[in-house]
């Protein structure tokens, strides 16, 4: 398999930083931007300054204003964009190639995976899921950065993985597409929760219950998806589950202390947060929940407080009450 260049499309923080880990991996990397004025701006400042702030980038990037092929593709748009972005793409220019999805998200209204959304719209694409805990400003900065990758046939996952390695990223091969793809998704949802126990001062202790609960559930919904409860001891879950759920770096963990606070979603939106992957993934992994017939509480609570139908008080008081059980 030809991994020489690599597209990644899409010029927020994560795409950035993604286009500078495979420059620092040795590939030939085109940064793609919405339009050529976007592209010049960057390719004359050697910046991305609207995504990361101050971040030099790496001689081998090139940013371009629309995509026109390579042989290995990065999708780095947000989860509810994919599609959108990938209907303005001929599906020709994907067909055999790697694509490799990098949303942590699942689709409003269809309840899709990232890599049914690009499978759907580009079915002779190859997908790979790329998960884990990952600051975007950290993986640019060339900080040390673990990933996981995964793929359907473990030779090509691990060519694949080679292609992207860097001296200070490091992708792990793995083949559980789909328990991949509902971690990477789910963690945002808990960093909601344990951001708003912070915002409303519940305790260090709740939120190392809420970690340990979400992961319990966590493993319920990626079984019951088809995918396997391991994957989650690895990078993609217990990794970015632990990143996102103790970081106020995290935008997921600061959009919850704002709902901890007391604050209403449409107001913390209205006020220009950051995007939070977990607030639209929220009702579709309770939608899920509901029919793969999945016992959820935490992310039916989240669900709850993002829609504005409950608050932390009476979501705290319920989880409380429940029926006591077995761990186990
Ligand atoms: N930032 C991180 O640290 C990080 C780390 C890992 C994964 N991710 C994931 O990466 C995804 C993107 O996050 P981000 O941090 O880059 O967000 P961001 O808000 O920084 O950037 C999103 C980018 O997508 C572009 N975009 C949106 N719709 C588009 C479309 N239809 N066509 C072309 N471009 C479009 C926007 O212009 C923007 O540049 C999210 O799913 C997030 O969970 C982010
Ligand atoms: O800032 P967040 O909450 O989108 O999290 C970023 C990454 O997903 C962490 O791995």
């Amino acid at each position: 398999m030809q991994l020489e260049t690599v597209s990644v499309i899409g010029g927020g923080a994560w795409g950035t930083a993604l286009a500078q880990a495979s420059a620092m991996a040795g590939r030939a990397v085109t940064l793609v931007l919405r339009n050529e004025a976007q592209a010049q701006a960057v390719n004359s400042s050697r910046r991305n300054d609207a995504a990361l702030p101050g971040q030099e980038l790496h001689p081998e990037l090139e940013a371009a204003g629309a995509f026109t092929g390579t042989d290995i593709v990065i999708l780095a748009v947000p989860a509810q964009a994919t599609r959108t972005l990938l209907s303005t793409i001929d599906p020709n220019l994907l067909a055999g190639r790697p694509v490799v999805l990098s949303a942590k998200g699942l689709e409003t209204g269809t309840l899709a995976r990232q890599s049914e959304v690009l499978l759907a719209m580009a079915p002779d694409a190859i997908p790979y899921v790329l998960s884990g805990p990952s600051f975007a400003a950290d993986v640019a900065a060339g900080r040390p950065t673990a990933v996981t990758l995964a793929g359907d046939d473990a030779n090509s996952t691990s060519e694949l993985a080679a292609a992207l390695a860097g001296p200070t990223f490091r992708p792990y091969a793995a083949d559980d597409r789909i328990g991949v793809e509902i971690a990477g998704a789910l963690k945002n949802v808990y960093a909601l929760a344990c951001g708003a126990v912070d915002g409303a001062q519940l305790g260090a202790s709740a939120r190392a219950a809420l970690i340990a609960r979400g992961y319990a559930e966590m493993a319920r919904m990626v079984t019951a998806m088809g995918g396997s409860a391991h994957t989650l001891t690895g990078l993609a879950g217990l990794g970015d589950l632990t990143l996102t759920c103790t970081s106020t770096q995290s935008r997921n963990y600061q959009f919850g202390m704002a709902l901890g606070a007391g604050r209403p979603t449409a107001e913390i939106l209205q006020s220009g947060a950051k995007l939070a992957e977990g607030v639209a993934t929220a009702p579709v992994a309770a939608a899920l929940a509901r029919s793969f017939g999945v016992d959820a509480p935490l992310i039916d609570a989240v669900d709850a407080v993002v829609a504005g139908q409950s608050d932390i008080a009476t979501i705290v008081a319920g989880l409380m009450s429940r029926p006591l059980k077995r761990e186990h």
